[in-house]
């Protein structure tokens, strides 16, 4: 499927984004393990998190849905998960393999991991390496899916000192420390998001935190419990940042998960000069939510405030759009972790704003990008990368010519109804298959 896009248009109306993804994933695992039967609503019925749904079905966990955002998981307790019998693909979704390869260490049965060509390239390493010290066996060609992991092995509870600022390996050991022996803990080198923890106390299971490491003992029990899953805000950036550079565009995002570990977008937003304000904020299930109202304001450019970079990690593909918009020179550093996403996001953004006509300058850890000039049009490449297809949709909003961007299919595993949504609010996209 191909996007094609019109120059110009304002953003204006209320909606509310699909659901969280990295909610929805760990509702379905968490409340596949529980003792109980575990309610959702508002899940993201997007391939990546239906992929964690196939996965835990594979192994014998019945669950109903989702339909219209609602799902009953019927937990098999944390040992009553079954051989899959085949490999698990899980298409493009990072989460549920890095997340899983920790869950599935701890079985008594063998398992296979793989995905779809872009998550096939994405490294492995990094959950293979506290894995293996735990006493899982797991490898991969490369560190590379797919994964082979073999159960039956007895895990060791670790202190682990995560080398990179990411939630899926913090996750991963977290998860494999449900089945070790003793004490598991973490450390990151900068915070990152948490609702791992947030849900892991949902189940009633104890996780401590204290002066920056976070740990649980193995050998507990998961409850199950009803979650209410908020608005990803990684969804909700796209609008945000195009209300934010369409002149005149008035919008609001309802019910949105404005967790402190997943704020640096209306941090950094705020920062450039945004029209951002919060209201009715409430907490749901755990989570922090509110509705966000954004009105177009001229942007500046900024240097990127490092402690900002985890919080915001797959907003950026949008901001550097907002950055393109704004005018002066906007420096991002410390984020070499946008190389491993389902594609190279510095490479394939720096490439779309060449061929539209935006200066930047690529960093081995970020970018640097002019902005206030012309943005003109052309062919954008997605290399399978929804966040890139959906970035370049909305830097339609101030280009001068068209922009058609190839290969959009993979927007569905994040934002199911993307291009419905954003026509209605204004952006002029059409689609066609290609
Ligand atoms: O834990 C999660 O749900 C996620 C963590 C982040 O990945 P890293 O842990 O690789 O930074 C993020 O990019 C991804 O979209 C979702
Ligand atoms: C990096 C992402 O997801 P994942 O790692 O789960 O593929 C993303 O959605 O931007």
């Amino acid at each position: 499927m191909e996007f094609k896009l019109m120059p110009g248009g304002t953003i204006n109306g209320e909606a509310r984004v699909p659901g969280d993804k990295s909610i929805s994933h760990r509702a379905i695992m968490l409340g596949a393990l529980a003792e109980g039967t575990t309610r959702v609503t508002g899940f993201l019925e997007g391939e990546d998190a239906l992929a964690t749904v196939a996965a835990f079905r594979s192994m014998g966990v019945k669950i109903d849905g989702p339909e219209d955002g609602e799902v009953e998981i019927h937990g098999v307790g944390l040992h009553g998960l079954k051989a899959p019998g085949h490999t698990l693909d899980v298409g493009n979704s990072g989460t549920t393999i890095r997340l899983l390869s920790g869950l599935l260490a701890g079985q008594s049965f063998d398992v296979e991991l793989t995905g779809d060509v872009s998550l096939q390239q994405r490294p492995m390493g990094r959950v293979i390496d506290p894995l293996t010290r735990m006493g899982a066996d797991i490898s991969g060609p490369d560190s590379k899916p797919p994964l082979r992991i073999r159960g039956s092995k007895n895990l060791q509870g670790i202190h682990y000192d995560l080398p990179m600022a990411s939630a899926q390996v913090k996750s991963c050991v977290l998860l494999a420390g449900l089945y070790a022996e003793g004490c598991t803990s973490v450390t990151e080198p900068a915070p990152t998001r948490d609702h791992t923890e947030r849900m892991l106390r949902g189940f009633a299971y104890k996780v401590k935190q204290n002066n920056g490491v976070i740990s649980l003992s193995g050998g507990g029990t998961l409850k199950a419990t009803d979650i209410d899953v908020p608005a990803d805000i990684s969804s909700a950036a796209f609008f945000l940042v195009a209300a934010c550079i369409a002149p005149g565009s008035d919008l609001l995002l309802t019910h949105v998960g404005i967790n402190p570990t997943r704020m640096g977008v209306l941090n950094i937003l705020s920062l450039m000069g945004a029209d951002i304000t919060l209201k009715n904020e409430r907490e749901v299930g755990g989570e922090p939510v509110a509705d966000i109202h954004v009105r177009y304001a001229p942007l500046k450019g900024i240097e990127i405030p490092p402690d900002q970079v985890p919080l915001a990690i797959d907003e950026f593909p949008a901001l550097f759009i907002a950055a393109a918009c704004a005018e002066g020179r906007t420096i991002l550093r410390g984020a070499e972790e946008l190389r491993v996403k389902e594609s190279d996001r510095i490479a394939a953004m720096a490439e779309g704003l060449n061929t539209l006509g935006v200066k930047n300058e690529v960093l081995e850890d970020g970018i640097i990008i002019e902005g206030g000039g012309t943005i003109g049009g052309g062919v954008i490449h997605t290399y399978h990368d929804h966040r890139i297809a959906m970035s370049f949709a909305i830097a339609a909003l101030r280009a001068e010519q068209e922009i058609r961007i190839l290969d959009c299919d993979h927007v569905a595993t994040s934002f199911p109804g993307f291009d419905a949504l954003a026509r209605g609010l204004g952006l002029q996209i059409s689609t066609r298959a290609g």
